[in-house]
């Protein structure tokens, strides 16, 4: 019989490490991508995920580690846009290994970085009949999360002291995970990550629908047609879904955010601040990051974040 570490073996085999060429002769890093669930086992072409690492310490079909932390990142597409992918990551993950590979000396804050994939949810201008991948509804995403992080942490990825990542509803996934993974009917046993850090990210959806921020009503349609695509028409499912804790939290927003106002991340703050005393939460208001989804098509903005989060981890 095999066991999932048997299957995890082959499934690290099965793609090649590919370098990250830098400015000079030797690469800044190396990059793979590969399934985190085996076709045999139900995996589609959506359980998968892109692993990116400073240095490549042995050439074995496993996970190398090195020294540092983790940063594993859950991308945002309201659960259902297929544009936006796990490489979606790319160019905050070569700041990221650019910075690593320039570092002062000593051991790099950065162990390795890895972006999942997640099923979406239908999408009514993308249409994909048929496509297991697509036709996802909650708790399928956070599922799939919670089964990437799984897979990490069996291969000594994410264990420990990781920092777990998100974007948009990315940031609503990562804190959905790590609240109560049995809540969602979820066997995987996932460790916590030490920091939560969530870019533009969606944390009260009810309340947006109920009574958006002045200014922001005209995307009331476009939001209730993706909540109801990702959690049905129960506005009590919507409530219900909220997300939680972690050792700290840090909430990222870009002032210049047309798609997502700072309401979301001040209700959040204040959900926070007055539910566990012991979650260290940190509010970073970033300026120049551009638009919604420039925040990661830049990625500059957030790779400084970030390193400046694995750097006090
Ligand atoms: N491109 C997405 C829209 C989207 O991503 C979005 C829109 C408004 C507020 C948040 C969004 N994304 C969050 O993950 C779509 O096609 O539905």
């Amino acid at each position: 019989m095999t066991t999932p570490a048997d299957n995890d073996h082959l499934t690290w085999a099965s793609a090649p490490w590919t370098p990250i060429p830098g400015p000079n002769t030797a690469p800044i890093g190396w990059h793979k991508h590969l399934p985190y669930l085996a076709p045999t086992r139900g995996g589609t072409a959506l359980h998968t995920l892109d692993i990116w690492l400073p240095s490549l310490l042995t050439t074995t079909s496993t996970l190398p580690s090195g020294p540092g932390t983790w940063l594993i990142y859950i991308h945002g597409g309201a659960w259902r846009d297929p544009a936006v992918t796990a490489a979606s990551f790319t160019a905050a993950a070569s700041r990221l290994l650019q910075r690593a590979a320039t570092a002062a000396a000593g051991p790099t804050p950065l162990a390795g970085i890895a972006s999942l994939n997640y099923r979406l949810s239908p999408h009514p201008g993308h249409p994909a009949p048929g496509d297991p991948a697509r036709a996802a509804a909650h708790p399928d995403h956070i599922a799939d999360v919670l089964a990437g992080l799984a897979f990490l942490q069996r291969a000594g990825a994410a264990r420990g002291r990781y920092v777990l990542v998100g974007h948009s509803c990315g940031a609503t996934l990562a804190l959905q995970a790590v609240m109560h993974p049995r809540r969602w009917g979820v066997e995987a046993e996932v460790g916590k990550p030490a920091v939560v850090v969530g870019f533009n990210g969606l944390y009260d959806l009810a309340g947006f629908i109920r009574a958006p921020p002045e200014g922001w009503e005209g995307l009331v349609g476009p939001y209730e047609e993706f909540i109801r695509g990702a959690f049905g028409p129960e506005e009590a499912v919507w409530r219900a879904v909220c997300p939680a804790t972690a050792e700290g939290v840090v909430l990222v927003q870009s002032r210049e955010d047309t798609l997502v106002p700072s309401s979301q991340l001040e209700s959040m703050r204040v959900y926070l601040e007055g539910w566990v005393g012991e979650v260290r939460t940190e509010v970073v208001e970033v300026e120049d990051a551009g638009d919604h989804d420039d925040m990661w098509g830049r990625g500059d903005k957030m790779a400084e974040v970030l390193w400046d989060v694995l750097l006090g981890v």
